[in-house]
């Protein structure tokens, strides 16, 4: 049986535009207002996607939210036809018309947290959707998360599906953004790491003090239970809460890892130290870790360059690859450290650039573009193999794009009633080629 990991990046929706939704997100609040092109974003999107299907990898692709969510404005109050109820919306209460116009379900690592069979005391792989409760615009997002994942991950003999955590700030979840799969093989039994970024339950407990730390120590807990690891597989470690005050909004942006490697920036965590000699006592075997010191590259420039938030890949010769942003090429101090690296005696040995400008404007890299389910032969020949990138899904993507997306967007844009017509013959047109029945509301 042949064990790997498969990557599911989200297809960026046809709303994508730069509200400033995310307060602790610098580049989201930095680039407020500016005109979007959702075209570019999601064929940004795909070429990344497909370069790693190229690459040999296991490549999925997860469908987007629909955006305007008539549904949640409804839920407050504003009723009549579709037209009326957003332009209503945009008139008595324009922030919240915005935050359910996001496209952010784009960044599948806050879709869901996974749990592979080799970790979990049933042998079945394990998804929580994340309730993402800390941002208005994210926390529409679990329960469509939840029906998309059910419609590709269906069949019960090898997938479990969870209900997301109950919707309060002291379980706050943010995904996958905040869990890291280390493993000798993706075979094997691993650790799962959760970094949280404050114990909701603990006023004693340090905290950031300007940002907030949107993932809670008891949501990792839940999820560590609710997939059914143990002790012996999970390590629980906090997040440094100055990373956080200064950007750090996600374990993403200051660590990466992938089988027996992390890379992680000098002030990433709390206890360092300690937590790392856990991590080694339990996974045996070799271990690298890449800590990455604030002399080489600062906190700043970690943030802007989205250094950490790369895709770290094992290729078919057992070498690992990263992939990165174009950005981190043109941060000097960046450049390089990873032109160092690649001299450096790691696993690490390539790194590939990609251009998805279009997303980090809004504070999200290649990492925060995928969400990563480790799988073996006969769970991969149990999923909807409808979503899988192959060169025919990426022609008839690329096509469906050209076909319904505009070219710039701005948040003003959001009102017109015309978006909501061409936001849903576009998913409507999507859950048929990529064969996902009716996951939403619109469609039920
Ligand atoms: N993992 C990356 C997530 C980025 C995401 N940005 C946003 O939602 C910005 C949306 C806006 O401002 O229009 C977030 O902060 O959760």
């Amino acid at each position: 049986m042949k064990h790997f990991e498969a990557n599911f990046d989200g297809l960026v929706g046809p709303t994508h535009n730069y509200a400033g939704l995310s307060f602790g997100n610098v580049a989201s609040l930095n680039n407020a207002a500016q005109a979007a092109n959702p075209k570019a974003a999601a064929k940004q999107g795909l070429q990344k996607a497909k370069a790693l299907a190229d690459m040999g990898m296991i490549q999925g692709m997860l469908a987007p939210q629909e955006r305007p969510d008539l549904h949640t404005l409804r839920r407050i109050g504003f009723s009549g036809t579709d037209k009326e109820v957003l332009q209503k919306a945009a008139e008595q209460a324009p922030a919240v018309l915005r935050a359910c116009c996001s496209a952010s379900s784009m960044w599948t690592a806050n879709a869901a947290t996974v749990s592979p069979s080799a970790d979990t005391h049933d042998g079945r792989v394990h998804f929580t959707p994340a309730n993402l409760v800390d941002k208005l615009h994210r926390s529409i997002e679990p329960q469509t998360t939840g029906n998309i994942l059910k419609a590709i991950f269906s069949d019960s003999r090898y997938f479990v599906h969870h209900q997301h955590l109950p919707e309060h700030s002291s379980f706050g979840d943010e995904g996958a953004a905040n869990h890291t799969r280390l493993c000798q093989e993706y075979g094997h039994a691993g650790v799962e790491v959760f970094v949280y970024g404050q114990e909701a339950t603990n006023p004693q407990a340090i905290k950031p003090k300007k940002f907030p730390a949107r993932q809670t120590l008891e949501a990792s807990k839940a999820i560590a239970r609710l997939h059914r690891l143990d002790e012996d597989n999970t390590v629980f470690i906090q997040q440094n809460p100055e990373v956080i005050d200064q950007g750090v909004f996600h374990n993403d942006v200051i660590a990466v890892g992938n089988r027996n490697v992390l890379f992680h920036h000098e002030q990433a965590f709390v206890d360092t130290k300690a937590k790392l000699a856990e991590i080694r006592a339990k996974l045996e075997g070799d271990i690298h870790f890449i800590e990455v010191p604030t002399a080489k590259v600062s906190i700043q420039d970690a943030v802007k360059s989205y250094l950490f938030n790369t895709q770290l890949l094992s290729m078919s010769d057992g070498k690992m690859v990263i992939i990165a942003p174009t950005d981190c090429a043109e941060n000097p101090a960046v450049k390089a450290y990873l032109d160092e690296l690649l001299t450096l005696d790691t696993p690490i040995q390539k790194v590939e650039y990609f251009d998805v400008k279009q997303s980090m404007q809004n504070g999200g890299g290649p990492a925060c573009l995928r969400l990563r389910v480790a799988m073996n032969d006969a769970e991969l020949a149990a999923i909807n193999q409808h979503v899988l990138l192959d060169d025919s899904l990426f022609t008839r993507l690329n096509a469906w794009v050209d076909k319904h997306y505009r070219d710039r967007l701005l948040p003003a844009d959001l009102a017109d009633p015309q978006l909501i017509v061409e936001s849903r013959t576009a998913l409507d047109e999507l859950t048929q080629i990529m064969k996902l029945g009716s996951v939403y509301q619109f469609q039920r």
